[in-house]
């Protein structure tokens, strides 16, 4: 049987605009929890991916592949190259619309090995939104902007409230992360 490809974003999704209060082009969009694994400064063997938001509903991240996320010697692991677009998307969708939402399905395609040293660009942008359902996608090219295509993803982003991190999550994760001063309340849309 011949395997239909699916339209991205899905019939039924609407652009979408970004929130009033979204940083603008050039932004540096630095860490959003210091103990995140896909961008926090506390943890040696993370990420330490870093962003900039880009013209439209787009965002720039790269990453620096290191002994930390290997698999096979000497390359990256794809469990560690779906969190770093998993963080890209997520910041992307977070930044740009200023909704809370969590990652319902995340597809990557690895295309070529990245291998330890290199570095990752990400561009991630907003697909399109239908209801509680944020559609973003992504392209990882290597060392450069304009290298060649290394990874792509897509990733549905489901809305919630705050309930789901405060009934969900760790009180004194979240106590320090209400001190980081992020996110500013009054900044975000935050019933879905
Ligand atoms: C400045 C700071 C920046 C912020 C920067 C943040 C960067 C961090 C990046 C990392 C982000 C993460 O890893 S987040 C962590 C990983 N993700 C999670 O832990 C999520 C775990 N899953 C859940 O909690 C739940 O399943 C939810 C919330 C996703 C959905 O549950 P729910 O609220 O009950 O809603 P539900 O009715 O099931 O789903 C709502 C709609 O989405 C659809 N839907 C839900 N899941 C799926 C799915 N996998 N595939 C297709 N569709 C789905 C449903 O069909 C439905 O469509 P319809 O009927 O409406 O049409």
């Amino acid at each position: 049987m011949t395997k239909q490809a699916q339209p991205w974003p899905p019939a039924g999704a609407e652009p979408a605009p970004a929130h009033p209060k979204a940083p603008g082009p050039g932004s540096e969009l630095g860490v959003h929890f210091t103990e995140c694994f896909g961008c926090g400064d506390e943890l040696e063997g993370g990420l330490h991916l870093r962003s900039t938001v880009a013209d439209g509903l787009t965002v720039r991240s790269r990453f620096t592949v290191t002994k930390n996320h290997q698999g096979a010697p000497g390359l990256a692991h794809g469990g560690l190259l779906a969190c770093a677009f998993d963080e890209a998307l997520g910041t992307t969708v977070g930044n740009l619309l200023r909704r809370p939402a969590v990652t319902g399905r995340l597809e990557t395609d690895f295309r070529r090995p990245v291998p330890v040293g290199s570095t990752l660009h990400i561009e991630a942008r907003v697909d399109g939104v239908g209801g509680r359902k944020i559609y973003a996608s992504a392209d990882g090219r290597l060392d450069a902007e304009d290298g060649p295509v290394a990874v792509r993803a897509r990733g549905l982003f489901v809305m919630v409230g705050l309930e789901h991190f405060t009934s969900h999550g760790d009180p004194d994760a979240i106590e320090k992360f209400r001190e980081q001063g992020r996110p500013v309340r009054e900044d975000w849309d935050i019933n879905p």
